[in-house]
């Protein structure tokens, strides 16, 4: 397998006694794994076992890789996972810059150095000059946008997408759909995506995994 493709093997999440998902699978790097179910299925489970924050409820077996490296028995922050969310959860109190400096790795020094991996990532999504500006006089589709920068900047091996796309108009669905499936391809991320749109599914383009089919 190429280097930092995502490995489910044999993953197998319960709750309750009952099994929600079960799973093996090979994520290459820039592709997409969509994961489709009806609500309370699982979705969100799978990404969180893989993101390595599954609530304790849970009954988990099973590994999980990022090339070489095994990430199940690593906490959270050491498993280099870029995450969004249906809601992009930008820090109020901090400028848009601010929001992406933050979560450039500490191993990036010096302030002017860090401003200019944040106006560059910004860039990147079509926010050049915004670092300024506070979260809360953007559009939903900018906020997205910040997100995804913000994720990109955090140096990740993957990415795990729950929903990301939901709260976005048609049009701006599209166009950040692209967005995020280009930047995926660009930095060989392979992707887990959770969604409840087939559209989505689609536009992702790789395998889909159906759990808890009705
Ligand atoms: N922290 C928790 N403790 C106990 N049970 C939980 C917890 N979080 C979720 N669940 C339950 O686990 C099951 C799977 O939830 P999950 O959020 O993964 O579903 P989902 O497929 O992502 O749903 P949706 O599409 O509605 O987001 C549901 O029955 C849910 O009620």
């Amino acid at each position: 397998m190429a280097e930092n493709g995502l490995f489910l093997d044999d993953v197998t999440i319960a709750l309750n006694g009952q099994t929600l998902v079960s799973v093996t699978h090979r994520v290459a790097p820039g592709d997409v794994l969509t994961v489709m179910g009806p609500s309370g299925s699982g979705k969100s489970t799978l990404l969180a076992y893989i993101g390595g924050f599954l609530p304790p409820a849970f009954e988990a077996s099973g590994r999980v890789f990022s090339g070489d490296i095994e990430l199940t028995a690593l906490p959270a922050e050491d498993r280099h996972a870029g995450i969004l969310f249906q809601d992009p959860l930008l820090f109020p109190h901090m400028s848009v810059g601010g929001n992406l400096v933050f979560a450039i790795p500490e191993a990036v020094k010096g302030k002017a150095a860090r401003a200019a991996l944040a106006e560059t990532a910004l860039e990147g999504v079509g926010l050049a000059g915004m670092a300024g500006r506070d979260p809360d006089t953007l559009s939903g589709g900018q906020k997205a946008r910040v997100a995804l920068a913000r994720a990109l900047l955090s140096s990740p091996r993957m990415l795990l997408l729950d929903e990301p796309f939901s709260k976005l108009d048609a049009n701006l669905r599209g166009q950040m759909r692209e967005l995020v499936f280009s930047k995926a391809r660009d930095g060989s991320l392979p992707v887990l995506l959770v969604t409840h749109d087939e559209a989505d599914a689609q536009a992702a383009g790789g395998a889909v995994i159906r759990i808890g089919a009705a």
